[in-house]
């Protein structure tokens, strides 16, 4: 009895309408699923180390399409890592013993993942953006538009319909950082309900509302459950009478073990054959876990297996691992699309925060004035260099603040990509279309008042010189961050390597020890240091060319233009063993360090983002 309804992909002009909706059962078969040792990477997991944690030991349940689904249990019971299983979310290399089923047939985890919508418990949103903008984007990211990507309008009306079934029509102006911490929650729930999935699995979606919405909510869920035959599980903490009776079927568990397995009834019963009787006006879900040693997890077991569905008639006979429809699927836009769309939100996020956007263009002119009226007028070699060791200091180290933006973006990026939203290309390709204007007028902004507060070569093209590098420290800088954050297990860890790579960059520019007195096993710091090449090449357009070769820089009798000069540019780039040609030559290496770390960074978060994970 396979429900035949229009899928919200044809209201959207996409896969065709009117087609079978695909139904999904997913099943677990004694699954162990075990946390590895600290460091077992490291060292293989030798024995003698440390233990292995078992999350999951012997898990046996079943998710029909049609049902809502529980899964209850103390804190710590191992829901959340149940959850990740039956989203296919998890590890395949920490699964010990069992199995993991789709209709049937072993879980193809990546396919599957494109069928399913997973909401996790912490919502990984945009702050700056409105409520209507997050789902209208999602809309856009997910939906297949009939005249090509990008949603189109029935990404907008896609979005109306789900703020209308969540609750959310009066905050939809409001930015999603000043609505309550219950319809951010709605919010994040709306964003992966967009596409219409197939398959719902949600973490704690009722945490942080009012009984009235928790209600509501799970209502809607047991609704889109019934009605269009989805696959709906849910991890709930204590849920009231009132959603009780919304339950279908209940997974309760107790240190990653199956306790009860089925429909409450049957746990109602179950607790009164062990001499629990549930007293009237308690809630047996309560009462449950408070008598809970005395469901032994064999019975569990045993009444999963010999009793798999309490409702008649909803069995799926196995249809392959993933339909056809839902593998052809893919992406739902083109990169090109993708790239625009999350360009223009991500602009959207630049523009509306403060402290990237407008302080950051107050700091670069203030920045410029304040460096500047230190080094004011300054013509003597010592200062210049100074001047220009620590302006690249300055331009290097303000960058990184771009770093708790990228972390906070790297959990919407997993979170939107594990469910095949976009190619993680697309990502990396829109973050640097966005940083390239928006660091060009902050370069622009900061290089004019210093150059000329400091009073570097008058030459207009010396000036456009100065200000493409700064320009190109500040990408490196922001592509170096980028990769880095790719990496970095968490802001503390990566504030720390960031700062401390940066500092052996200064040490190693060649400004502290000339390049050719650094010893030889430190060369390679040398070469890979982002100071060096903006170093020599701010050099070279201040003493370099026929202007900056004739100037004197150190004269014999006191100096002064009565002395005889001992030494002038030409002789300061020998000394330095700079040459003019290295104008070019290190714009050219500074070019490649803004490509070479956006490929890392690329590199890094697509690994990250296709291991299997929560
Ligand atoms: N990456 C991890 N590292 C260490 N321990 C982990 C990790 N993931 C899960 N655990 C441990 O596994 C157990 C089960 O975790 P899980 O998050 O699945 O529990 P839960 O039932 O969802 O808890 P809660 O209701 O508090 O969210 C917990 O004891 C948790 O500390």
């Amino acid at each position: 009895m396979e429900a035949t309804v229009m899928s919200q992909d044809s209201k959207a002009g996409g896969n065709g309408g009117g087609r079978r909706r695909p139904r999904y059962r997913i099943e677990t078969r004694a699954l162990s699923y075990v946390l590895p040792p600290r460091g077992a990477w490291l060292w293989g997991g030798g024995k003698g180390k440390a233990e292995e944690r078992l999350l999951l030991r012997g898990v046996t349940c079943e998710a029909p399409p049609g049902e809502l689904v529980a899964v209850v249990g103390p804190s710590g019971a191992g829901k959340t890592t149940l959850l990740s299983v039956l989203a296919g979310s998890a590890d395949p290399a920490r699964v010990a013993a069992g199995e993991v089923l789709v209709n049937g047939l072993p879980m193809d985890a990546a396919r599957f993942r494109r069928a399913s919508g997973y909401v996790p418990q912490d919502d990984a949103l945009f702050p700056a953006l409105t409520v209507e903008e997050s789902l209208v984007y999602s809309a856009r990211l997910r939906l297949r538009a009939a005249g090509g990507g990008g949603g189109g309008p029935a990404g907008a009306e896609r979005a109306r319909e789900l703020m209308a079934e969540l609750g959310l029509r009066h905050v939809a102006a409001s930015r999603v950082a000043d609505v309550s911490g219950g319809e951010r929650r709605r919010v994040s729930i709306g964003v992966d309900l967009v596409h219409d999935p197939a398959v719902l699995l949600l973490d704690e979606p009722t945490s942080g509302l009012d009984s009235g919405s928790a209600l509501h909510i799970v209502k809607m869920l047991r609704d889109m459950a019934a009605a269009h035959g989805k696959t709906v599980v849910l991890t709930i903490h204590q849920p009231g009478f009132r959603i009780l009776e919304l339950i279908d079927r209940v997974v309760l568990l107790a240190d990653g073990a199956v306790r009860h397995h089925g429909s409450l009834d049957f746990l109602q019963a179950r607790l009164a054959a062990t001499g629990h009787a549930i007293p009237a006006h308690v809630n047996v879900l309560e009462y449950a876990m408070e008598a809970i040693d005395s469901l032994k997890p064999d019975v569990a077991v045993a009444a999963a297996v010999t009793a798999p569905a309490d409702r008649d008639g909803d069995a799926v006979a196995p249809v392959g691992r993933v339909p056809a429809s839902a593998r052809r699927a893919g992406y739902a836009n083109s990169p090109a699309a993708e790239v625009r769309i999350l360009a223009g939100r991500f602009m959207k996020t630049v523009l509306r925060s403060p402290q990237l956007f407008a302080a950051r263009m107050a700091q670069s002119v203030l920045a410029g004035a304040f460096l500047g009226s230190i080094f004011l007028g300054t013509t003597d070699l010592q200062s210049r260099l100074g001047f220009f060791a620590f302006n690249l200091t300055y331009l290097l180290s303000s960058t990184t603040e771009a770093l708790p933006v990228f972390l906070h973006e790297r959990r919407i990026l997993e979170r939107e990509t594990s469910r095949g939203a976009y190619r993680v290309s697309s990502y990396v390709a829109s973050n640097a279309a966005v940083f390239l204007p928006f660091l060009l007028a902050a370069a622009v902004l900061y290089a004019a008042p210093v150059y000329w507060l400091v009073g570097l070569a008058r030459e207009p093209a010396a000036f456009a010189y100065f200000a493409l590098v700064v320009w190109l420290v500040m990408l490196t800088a922001n592509s170096f961050v980028a990769c880095l954050s790719a990496l970095a297990p968490n802001y503390i860890v990566g504030n720390s390597v960031v700062a401390g790579l940066i500092g052996c960059f200064f040490l190693f520019s060649g400004y502290f020890v000339a390049s050719k007195n650094i010893p030889r096993y430190w060369v390679f710091m040398h070469y890979a240091s982002l100071f060096k090449y903006p170093f020599e090449a701010l050099v070279v357009n201040e003493y370099g060319g026929a202007r900056g070769a004739r100037e004197c820089l150190a004269s014999a009798g006191g100096g002064g233009a009565g002395g005889l000069c001992v030494l002038d540019g030409a002789g300061l780039l020998r000394q330095q063993g700079m040459r003019e040609g290295m104008r070019w030559s290190n714009l050219g290496v500074m070019l490649g360090f803004v490509v070479g770390y956006r490929v890392l960074c690329f590199v890094f978060l697509w690994f990250r983002c296709h291991r299997m994970r929560r």
